[in-house]
């Protein structure tokens, strides 16, 4: 059952307030205390974290304090999601992730309640003013930066700058608009404005009848403030609270009612699918409605089936315009300038195609013969969709798991719970650790040139493709009701390398194995595996436009690196959920792992959360160490302003030695740091008893600072990227070696091996047409190997790595050791392969 639900933007008043809809009437300010999720430790709950919600300069804040400020954001620019078995609510503001929780279910009501008020009285005000820039739009017009309706705005829907506030992009595209053969669009548009007038007239006139004069601001501001009497005594009054709750439903504190029906409820209360149960069971179900009633739902109905089909041409008509736009922009200079705006403006229209359905549907949902009509809007399925859809959209997501419901890890946490009393987020001593860091390190000297001449190739044979007008919103609507696992995606949105490869870029800094197992001290050869598990994660920092593909089940990829020592091989070993298994061995080490995650999606930022362990082991002194990974947040996922963020703790242990273990924190950003706070990570090795014997820190994409060395030292530092690296797809030199295939390496592969992956070449060379059809193919094939597995009741069992127990009872793959002797006698070529392509 999920529990996690997404709050809907709530139904905009389509009464909306006049031009002069001034402050003063907004929501009135609410304060009490929630928990608040630590962000360090990243598990267990502050207890007591005050929080204060008020309306001030067209943003409606949330702010955090415990003794000091601790942050802030405008609500109504966030996710908001919602779990009311755990008492749980997040916003996810693409940057900021809060993780907050009721302790009482009054408590959690309540809130949701003030939270969803404010969130509906900007989205009204938002959707006021964006009908007038759709309505300037239809017309024509310009819109001069003076009386841009988004100027009232303060700020935008998205987190962007609007484009509309570019008078110049305003005028270019309602030009480019008005002078389109034939002219669909504006046609379209002009009709749907005319058709929501009507629309408009008709629910104005269902309101009046059903719940008689509107509640104002005025009520609102009452209603919210009495509840704020309530808050900081929850416990006192129960019984009156949860009278007092009844009594105020979502619809209610939405100001959708009159003042003297709060005792009764609206059938729009009900029929908004997504509102939180806990809050929806809060009205009581629909008064029978009279014949005329009906018959004005009908005519909504029916209104509103036109609106939809106006809006959808439009927004096709804009598609293919863009898609026109973008490939005769074939000059990259100005593509770059205006892509970003054009990409906005689309956003834009799908935001209101999606801001318009929404409203649609739920003015729809209480008539029986529309229901069918609307599905593909249905809200709550686009709640349980997105995230499906999303992992669809990362072909290797296609097994995540229901991603909105609490994992169990998440419900352990739930106990957790701290006093909150301890200082345990130390923010100031890591800024101030982290300072010294970077100056430490801005004084190493700066890294040698190391490119050696491999006798590799130094970069790729073609430039990636610009994937900024890939909609992934698009994709998401256009996919609704659909098997998303099986909707495929653009291969414009891939980079040139799979999972398997980007498994094996985690050993570009190899040589702090070879370092560590030529230190004899045992802390300090602690340090360097350290600083090992770090570097692995430096490539994230240019890697967040791309994805890589993910391998198909019995893929393989080996790779030789004589020059520093290693091979290495890997194998996609189970496709549900998606495993790869790695091993590499040289005369120093030997490395292993096996990857698997759960994603979670949050609205806006995606997190990451590997299961498998590393594992390392060095072969003059026979230690095993081994590590867990940390999580990996896409911020932003759906837009351009896309970035990684690794957070969370590492703790190496050694299990042949408890001489000493270690313990690496990747640390949150804190919300009101600036870029400078970003990608902090700090360590400390500990002796026996629990002793820092070292101490170091600095940031993963710009290297590790050891200051408790004998010789204080930068102990790692990443490789320069190769010139002009982000036109090709932000890979590192090492990234570039990868997918390399010489005419001597060819005969020696197994046909199973990445770099004959038809498709993936394809897409090196930049052929992305190609490159698609050749996916489609490849995941066909995919899926007629399952088929005929699956009839004859059989399993696919891989080739060269084994499924084992380890010591602490997880399920691990190790290498079965056959690749290498296969390669070398009697060949592959010699031996029965699989045929994946
Ligand atoms: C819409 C598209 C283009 C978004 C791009 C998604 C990219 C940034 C995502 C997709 C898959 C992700 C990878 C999946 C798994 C891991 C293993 C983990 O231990 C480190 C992060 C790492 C390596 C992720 C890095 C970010 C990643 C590459």
């Amino acid at each position: 059952m999920p529990y996690w639900e997404v709050m809907d933007d709530f139904p905009a008043d389509l009464n909306l307030p006049g031009e002069n809809m001034q402050d003063a009437n907004a929501p009135g300010i609410c304060e009490g205390y929630l928990m608040k999720r630590r962000k360090w430790p990243l598990k267990g709950w502050h207890r007591k974290f005050k929080v204060i919600l008020f309306y001030r300069d067209t943003l409606s804040w949330i702010k955090f304090s415990k003794g000091k400020m601790h942050g802030s954001l405008d609500v109504s620019l966030a996710v908001m999601s919602v779990n009311k078995k755990a008492r749980r609510i997040d916003l996810d503001a693409g940057d900021i992730l809060y993780h907050m929780k009721a302790k009482t279910p009054d408590l959690y009501y309540i809130w949701v309640t003030k939270l969803s008020a404010h969130r509906m009285y900007k989205k009204n005000k938002a959707a006021h003013v964006h009908n007038g820039f759709l309505q300037a739009l239809s017309h024509g017009s310009h819109l001069s930066p003076k009386n841009s309706p988004m100027q009232d705005m303060g700020t935008s829907y998205v987190g962007e700058p609007l484009p509309c506030v570019n008078p110049a992009i305003n005028g270019k595209v309602s030009a480019w608009l008005q002078t389109q053969e034939p002219d669909i669009c504006a046609q379209e548009l002009t009709r749907c404005q005319m058709e929501l007038n009507e629309l408009q007239r008709l629910v104005q006139k269902l309101h009046s009848q059903e719940s008689g004069q509107m509640v104002n601001n005025g009520d609102l501001q009452r209603i919210i403030s009495m509840q704020n009497l309530l808050l900081d005594k929850p416990k006192k009054k129960t019984g009156k609270i949860w009278g007092h709750s009844r009594t105020l439903s979502r619809v209610e504190a939405l100001g959708m009612l009159s003042s003297n029906n709060l005792k009764s409820s609206s059938h729009l209360g009900t029929s908004v699918p997504s509102i939180p149960d806990y809050v929806s069971t809060q009205a009581t179900p629909p008064a029978p409605t009279s014949l005329e009633s009906k018959k004005l739902h009908q005519d909504i109905c029916s209104m509103s089936l036109k609106v939809h089909a106006s809006l959808r041409t439009a927004h096709e008509t804009l598609a293919q315009e863009r898609q026109r736009l973008h490939e005769a922009w074939s000059s990259r200079e100005l593509h770059q300038t205006t892509s970003a705006q054009i990409n906005n403006l689309c956003s834009l229209a799908e935001l209101d195609v999606k801001s318009r359905h929404t409203k649609i549907h739920k003015l729809s949902v209480s008539s029986e013969s529309s229901e069918e009509s609307f599905r593909t809007v249905l809200q709550r399925k686009v709640c349980h969709c997105l995230p499906r859809t999303y992992s669809s959209s990362a072909e290797y997501f296609d097994a995540c798991d229901e991603l909105m419901c609490a994992s169990s890890s998440e419900m352990s946490d739930e106990s957790g719970l701290s006093d909150g009393s301890s200082n345990s987020e130390p923010d100031e001593a890591y800024a101030m650790a982290s300072r010294k860091y970077r100056a430490s390190l801005s004084k190493a000297p700066p890294k040698l040139n190391t490119i050696k001449n491999t006798g590799r190739r130094t970069t790729l044979p073609a430039v990636c493709p610009d994937n900024s007008h890939v909609g992934l919103m698009t994709i998401l609507y256009n996919n609704i009701g659909k098997d998303l696992s099986r909707v495929s995606m653009p291969a414009a949105l891939n980079e040139p390398v799979c999972l398997l490869q980007r498994l094996c870029e985690e050993l570009e800094y190899s040589d702090l194995l070879d370092t560590a197992n030529h230190t004899d001290d045992p802390y300090q050869r602690m340090v360097y595996i350290a600083a090992f598990a770090i570097s692995g994660y430096a490539t994230a920092q240019y890697r967040n436009r791309y994805k890589p593909f993910n391998p198909v089940l019995g893929e393989t990829f080996e790779c030789i690196r004589e020059d520093r020592g290693f091979r290495y091989i890997s194998e996609q070993v189970s496709h549900h959920p998606p495993i790869s298994a790695c091993h590499a061995e040289s005369d120093n080490f030997n490395f292993w792992q096996d990857q698997r995650w759960k994603n979670k999606f949050w609205g806006k930022s995606l997190e990451i959360m590997p299961t498998g362990m590393v594992n390392v082991t060095l072969k003059k002194y026979g230690d095993h160490y081994e590590w867990n990974k940390v999580v990996t947040c896409i911020h932003n996922v759906l837009s351009q302003q896309r970035y990684l963020e690794h957070y969370g703790e590492v703790i190496i242990r050694n299990l042949k030695s408890s001489v000493c273990t270690c313990k690496i924190t990747f640390v949150k950003a804190r919300y009101w740091g600036s870029d400078g706070s970003k990608n902090e990570v700090q360590g400390q090795v500990l002796d026996e008893t629990g002793n820092v014997v070292h101490r170091f820190g600095g940031f993963w994409h710009e290297g590790i600072f050891c200051d408790t060395l004998p010789n204080p030292q930068c102990i790692w530092k990443p490789n320069p990227q190769p010139k002009n690296y982000m036109l090709y797809y932000g890979f590192s030199s090492f990234a570039i070696e990868m997918n390399e295939l010489t005419p001597d390496l060819k005969p020696l592969l197994p046909p199973t091996d990445t770099r004959l992956r038809p498709d993936q070449r394809l897409l090196e060379e930049g052929k992305i047409e190609e490159t698609d059809k050749k996916k489609d193919e490849v995941e066909e094939n995919q899926r007629e190997r399952r088929k005929i597995l699956a009839k004859r009741g059989e399993e696919h069992i891989p080739r060269f790595f084994r499924k084992t127990l380890d010591a602490a009872g997880r399920e691990v793959w190790l290498y079965n050791g056959t690749y290498w002797k296969i390669r070398e006698n009697p060949g592959f070529v010699n031996v029965k392969n699989l045929e994946l392509w």
